[in-house]
C-alpha cells in the first residue's frame, strides 16, 4: 500500500462545564490528508488547500506532520519517505478543533499506511502532539473525539484515562461559527489559574449532571447541566454578541448554548434536528443583526470519529 486518504472530523470542546474534559465529534466538516510512500527519505509537506497559505510548510511546525514524525519515532523507523497533502475544510482558529483534525488525519493516514501497528487509543499521545504544536498545550478534549468518535471524557490526563460515553439518538448540535478568529494560546492565556471553592462546587454538580444526563437520555438534565461557571465567564469577553447569541439559542428550541472550544464558534445542543437548526437560525440571525456573517452545522453526534477514505 503506497497511499493512503484519511478524514479527521470537527469537533466541540470542553461542552460548557467540562473544560479540557469533555469533547465530542460532527460529522463535518473535517480535513483530509493524503499521504504518499516516495524513495528520499524525510516526511515533507507537498500542498495544503484551504489554508490561504497561512500554515507552515515546514514538517516540523504543522500539526499534521508533526504527528507523524513522532510516531515514526516511537516505532523506530528511521529514514521513511513520504510527501503529505493537507486539505483545511476548517478555518483556524476557529473553536471547531481545526488542529485536531489536522493531527488526527495525519497520524490515523500514517498508521494506515505502516500497517496500523497502533490502536486508535494507542494513537491518542501521537495526535496531542500535534495540538501541542498548534497551541501550546497537548489538551485532548479535540483530538480524543476527532480520533475516537462520540462524546469523550477525559479523566485524567497523567496517567491519559479517557473514554466515551453513550449520548441519547436524538441529541443534535448546533455549531455557529461567527467570521472572526480567536488563537486557542490567546484564549488559554488569559485563564486565571486560581478558582473558587464555590465555584469548583458548581462545576463538579455540572459536569456530574451533564454525563448522568447523556448516558439516560435525559434531555432536561443535560440541559441545567450546560453551565460554565469558570470558563465561558472569562473567554466569552472575546466573542461579540456572546449573550444576546446564547439567549437566542435557548429560547429557540435549545437545551443549551456555550463556547465551542475556545471560541469564537458557539454551540448548542438540543432534542431533534428541527430544534438545532431552529436554535442555529436564531444564532446567526443575532450575530447578522450586529453585522457579522457566521456559518452554521448542523449535525449529530459523529460517533465514528477519523475514517479512512
Ligand atoms: N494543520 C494545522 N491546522 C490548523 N492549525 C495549525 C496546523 N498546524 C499548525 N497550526 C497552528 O495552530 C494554530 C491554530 O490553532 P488553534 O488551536 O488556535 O485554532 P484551531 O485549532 O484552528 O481551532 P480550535 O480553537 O478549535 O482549536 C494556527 O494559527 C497554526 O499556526
Ligand atoms: N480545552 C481547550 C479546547 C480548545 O479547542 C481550550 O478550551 O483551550
Amino acid at each position: 500500500m503506497n497511499s493512503i486518504r484519511a478524514f479527521a472530523p470537527a469537533t466541540v470542546a470542553n461542552v460548557a462545564c467540562g473544560f479540557d474534559i469533555f469533547g465530542f465529534a460532527i460529522e463535518a466538516p473535517g480535513d483530509v490528508v493524503e499521504i504518499r510512500r516516495r524513495d528520499e527519505p524525510g516526511v515533507v509537506i507537498k500542498e495544503i488547500t484551504g489554508d490561504e497559505g497561512r500554515l507552515p510548510r515546514n514538517a516540523e511546525k504543522n500539526a499534521v506532520t508533526v504527528v507523524m514524525l513522532h510516531l515514526l519515532k516511537h516505532l523506530g523507523i528511521k529514514d521513511f519517505g513520504a510527501e503529505v497533502v493537507l486539505h483545511k475544510n476548517m478555518p483556524l482558529g476557529s473553536g471547531m478543533g481545526s488542529s485536531a483534525a489536522s493531527a488526527v488525519a495525519g497520524v490515523v493516514a500514517m498508521n494506515e499506511l505502516l500497517g496500523n501497528p497502533l490502536s486508535r487509543q494507542e494513537l491518542l499521545p501521537f495526535a496531542m502532539e500535534g495540538e501541542k504544536i498548534a497551541s501550546g498545550s497537548a489538551h485532548a478534549d479535540n483530538v480524543g473525539p476527532s480520533l475516537l468518535g462520540g462524546f469523550v471524557v477525559i479523566r485524567s490526563y497523567n496517567p491519559l484515562d479517557i473514554f466515551t460515553i453513550p449520548v441519547p439518538d436524538d441529541l443534535y448540535c448546533t455549531l455557529v461559527h461567527p467570521d472572526i478568529e480567536i488563537n486557542t494560546k490567546d484564549a488559554r492565556f488569559i485563564l486565571r489559574s486560581e478558582v473558587s471553592l464555590k465555584n469548583t462546587i458548581a462545576q463538579m454538580g455540572n459536569v456530574a449532571g451533564l454525563v448522568a444526563g447523556l448516558m439516560k437520555s435525559d434531555y432536561e438534565l443535560i440541559g441545567r447541566s450546560m453551565v460554565d461557571v469558570i470558563i465561558e465567564p472569562v473567554r466569552s469577553i472575546l466573542i461579540p454578541e456572546f449573550n444576546v447569541v446564547k439567549l437566542a439559542a435557548i429560547e429557540n428550541g435549545a437545551l443549551g448554548c456555550s463556547i465551542s472550544g475556545s471560541g469564537p464558534s458557539m454551540f448548542a445542543l438540543s432534542k431533534g434536528k428541527a430544534n438545532a437548526e431552529s436554535a442555529g437560525l436564531a444564532m446567526q440571525q443575532k450575530f447578522a443583526d450586529a453585522g457579522i456573517e457566521s456559518s452554521m452545522h448542523v449535525s449529530a453526534i459523529n460517533k465514528n470519529g477519523a475514517a479512512i477514505l
